[in-house]
């Protein structure tokens, strides 16, 4: 067992990709996919499909950008437990517990601990690689780490503060953590629940909205310098704000709202701003509560700048089942009618959700989950009709961080029947939601080095609005015109099929017929040595 943190070392494995599909060079992988669209068209009730095929290009930049997070937020339950799992690892810290010895992970995170399937061998077995391995990914060792909080106290004593992580972890973690003291940040008041006001004792110390926005750029720009970095990605960790009202003339396009902040309107949040001051620095903006940062002029900016912004509100425990519940039971022709998601939980977070504005945000992204799922099935449900839908949050202060959630899934069944479903989940609510914080990181940066074209387009980036990374968030913002998809498998499948996509592979179809049918159907591939052997015979 080591004292200290000494190195820490895992083996990676490569994937490369022998096909005419796809070209490996010093900057870029290249690589040529079928990119299937059916349309489907209602003529007088028939519905006519007319597939189509468009041959498209994708470029993937193999070069990691030496990256920094920003997170707003740092000194939170969830600033401080992912910064402390960055030096657990890479510093390869174990641990006593009164159960034996601990080591670091990344359980939770797709990118780190989930695999893929790419395959069979020639012996008819499934093959499956680490997500991570596919295209090249910033590792979290690598990344540095900077951010603002309305609070002064440095890490070491933050992460004492959320009470989330052993103490022997704490304790051996204290020397990393208690050198980073995050940056004074911007406080309205009216945004967040008046108990964070005891908190509040690092801010910018202006008034004007527009200074406040100069301090952020000033602060990315030197924390991008002093680190000698390639890029910044900015997420926000912090408390989830009271929605900001949506005002024609006042953050309804880019233009007002760069005007609203010099005048210091007052409807424009912390959130805003700090999404804002990341788009004007080329930044990716990522929102990680439920807050609506993302106004109309704020989305108008990233589309004009170019800029990628993700959200809303990580997809961590209770809100993560419900969407692999619904939609077990609609595509099993099971019809939800009753959902009651109770939860409670004693963290500062659950603190600022004790005010019934702050609640507000968090009780939407928390009810709208369920309407893609429910909207897809009209045999189940008419027009508008939707289960009955109940979230409560309470907060307990003796439970802290391990949020205990309680739900209730009743559904409609075979001849009138009815069934229920009743979970206890116990969430560690930082613990589950630090992982996807790294995965926000990590695949924002993968996602950001793709380009795609065609015959008709050069290579393109994709669109700002990242609804590539909804699978993470409760409430996903998509572009415009572009379907809410909530099912957590399909927000996977987008994700694993985009990264096939880029090695010229196709979507996984689970079909499986290679196994249903003789081996002469399909073509096979052997390696030279293993012609004489004994392959799969049907
Ligand atoms: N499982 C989860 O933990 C989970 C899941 C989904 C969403 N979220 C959201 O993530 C956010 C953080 O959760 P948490 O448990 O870390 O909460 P937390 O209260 O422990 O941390 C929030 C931090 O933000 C700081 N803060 C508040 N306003 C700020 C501002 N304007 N600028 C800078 N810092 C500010 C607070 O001082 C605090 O340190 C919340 O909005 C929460 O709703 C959390
Ligand atoms: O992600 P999830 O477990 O469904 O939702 C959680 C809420 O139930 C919890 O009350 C809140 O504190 C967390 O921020 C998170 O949003």
């Amino acid at each position: 067992m080591s004292e200290a943190c000494d190195g820490n070392n895992g083996t990676d494995v490569v994937v490369q990709v022998d096909s005419p599909n796809v070209q490996y060079s010093k900057e870029y992988i290249e690589s040529t996919v079928d990119y299937p669209v059916n349309y489907a068209i209602d003529q007088d009730n028939t519905i006519v499909i007319k597939p189509t095929i468009t041959k498209i290009k994708i470029r993937t930049k193999r070069t990691v950008p030496k990256t920094g997070l920003m997170m707003v937020g740092l000194g939170g339950n969830n600033g401080t437990t992912l910064t402390a799992g960055i030096f657990a690892n890479k510093y390869g810290c174990s641990w006593e517990t009164k159960l034996g010895v601990k080591y670091p992970n990344w359980f939770g995170s797709i990118t780190q601990s989930s695999t893929i399937r790419i395959g069979m061998d020639a012996s008819g077995k499934d093959v499956y690689v680490p997500l991570k391995s596919l295209v090249p990914m910033i590792n979290p060792n690598d990344i540095e780490i900077d951010g603002w909080d309305i609070s002064s106290m440095d890490l070491g004593q933050a992460m004492k503060r959320a009470k989330v992580l052993d103490i022997d972890l704490q304790n051996k973690l204290m020397k990393f953590m208690s050198g980073i003291k995050p940056r004074p940040s911007i406080y309205i008041p009216d945004f967040i629940a008046a108990n964070q006001l005891d908190r509040a004792d690092n801010i910018i110390k202006t008034e004007s909205k527009s200074e406040a926005l100069d301090q952020i750029r000033t602060d990315i720009k030197d924390f991008k310098k002093s680190k000698n970095l390639d890029q910044v990605i900015v997420l926000w960790t912090a408390n989830t704000e009271r929605f900001s009202e949506e005002i024609k003339g006042l953050n309804d396009t880019s233009d007002n709202l760069l005007k609203s902040i010099c005048k210091n309107e007052s409807e424009i949040s912390p959130s805003t701003l700090f999404a804002v001051a990341s788009i004007l620095e080329g930044c990716t903006y990522i929102n990680g509560s439920p807050s609506n940062t993302f106004v109309k002029g704020v989305v108008e900016l990233a589309e004009k700048m170019g800029v990628h912004i993700a959200g809303d509100d990580f997809k961590s425990g209770q809100t993560k089942l419900k969407s692999v519940i619904v939609d077990f039971l609609v595509t099993a022709g099971i019809k939800p009618v009753s959902i009651v998601s109770y939860n409670h939980l004693g963290n500062n977070d659950g603190y600022n959700l004790s005010a019934p504005q702050q609640f507000r945000s968090k009780e939407i992204s928390k009810s709208n989950v369920v309407d893609d799922m429910v909207q897809s099935n009209s045999i189940l449900y008419k027009p508008n009709e939707k289960p009955d839908h109940c979230v409560v949050i309470k907060y307990v202060p003796y439970v802290g961080d391990s949020k205990r959630a309680m739900d209730e899934y009743t559904s409609e069944i075979f001849l009138n029947g009815l069934n229920t479903l009743a979970i206890h989940n116990t969430c560690e609510d930082s613990l589950l939601a630090s992982p996807l914080i790294l995965d926000l990181l990590i695949l924002a940066d993968v996602f950001t080095r793709i380009e795609i074209g065609s015959d008709s387009m050069d290579y393109t980036p994709l669109h700002p609005v990242f609804s590539v990374l909804s699978y993470l968030l409760k409430a996903p913002v998509v572009p415009k015109g572009a379907p809410i998809v909530n099912s957590l498998f399909r927000q996977r499948a987008c994700i694993e099929n985009i990264l096939r996509a880029c090695l010229g592979l196709p979507a996984e179809n689970n079909m499986l017929l290679e196994y249903m049918l003789p081996a002469k159907v399909f073509v096979h591939f052997e390696k030279e040595d293993q012609k004489n052997s004994t392959s799969r015979k049907c």
